[in-house]
């Protein structure tokens, strides 16, 4: 200690005021984006900013010393390495299989890797044969599906009124708003699909703000999207007679890529 003050009186004191001015900056900066949802909690960026904050609140006590704020600036530095080294930990462990890491990157907007595991351990992949029924129109909806091979016809009061190729979502709606089916959604093809039941999907996102949203943006775009491509083939009937709306965009209305190039199907 004794040398540290020695060093510390070779330096101009305007240099520890300066890392203390900083420093507050930091705490106050750090903080005010993470209320205004710039910055996660749960990344690294928010605990390295709080321990860029207080080492250099630290550095400016050794002119102006006070314990209590020494204690506060060295509890800070503890407990933000503390949940940096957890969550590399944490971090480390996590195993993706090729399968769950496309559809990750593609269809989940990249969620963050802890909560696409803790999602994927609640989920369950299955093969589907043709003609099986996902959700059915007018009934509740216990599940949101993950169509990432194969398709599915939508049908509404008996009529095919579109065909849904990979990768989409199905049951998107009902999950959103909590209301019954408006449409039936069955596998044309053998269909890859993975089954998240709602339940599962409340319990990933409870407390999560930030996955919540994330998750809310990416069904409300898929809706978007199929609402669009829906008003085209009106606007087209309408106009012409036929109710062909061509092909969905890829990457701009849905997910550039599948587990194959499957061919986007008119509807
Ligand atoms: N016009 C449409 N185009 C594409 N998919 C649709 C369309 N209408 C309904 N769907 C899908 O079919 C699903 C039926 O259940 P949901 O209403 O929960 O969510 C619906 C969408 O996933």
């Amino acid at each position: 200690m004794d040398a540290i003050l020695t060093a510390a009186e070779t330096l101009p004191p305007g240099l520890f005021n300066l890392a203390g001015m900083i420093g507050v900056g930091f705490y106050l900066g750090s903080y005010l984006l993470l209320q205004a949802a710039v910055i996660k909690g749960t990344g690294y960026l928010y605990p390295a900013l709080n321990l860029t904050a207080s080492a250099l609140v630290l550095v400016s006590l050794v002119t102006n010393f006070n314990l209590y704020s020494a204690i506060v600036q060295i509890s800070w530095i503890v407990i933000s390495l503390g949940g940096m080294t957890r969550r590399y930990i944490a971090h480390r462990r996590i195993r993706f299989t090729d399968e769950e890491e496309a559809l990750r990157q593609h269809m989940l907007g990249g969620l963050e890797p802890l909560v696409a595991r803790r999602m994927f351990d609640r989920a369950e992949w299955v093969d589907v044969e043709p003609g099986r029924d996902f959700v059915t129109q007018g009934e509740p909806v216990d599940a949101l599906w993950v169509l990432w091979d194969g398709a599915v016809d939508i049908i509404v009061e008996g009529t095919r009124i579109t065909t849904m190729p990979a990768p989409t979502f199905v049951g998107e709606l009902s999950v959103l708003n909590g209301e019954p089916s408006i449409g039936t959604a069955r596998a044309t093809d053998r269909t890859r699909v993975l089954r998240l039941p709602v339940k599962e999907l409340q319990a990933v996102i409870a407390g999560n703000q930030a996955t919540r949203l994330q998750l809310e943006g990416l069904l409300s775009r898929a809706s978007r999207y199929k609402l669009g491509n829906a008003n085209l083939r009106i606007a087209r009937f309408l106009a012409t007679g036929e109710g062909e709306a061509g092909p969905p965009r890829p990457g701009l209305d849905q997910p550039a890529r599948g587990p194959q190039a499957a061919p986007a199907q008119p509807g």
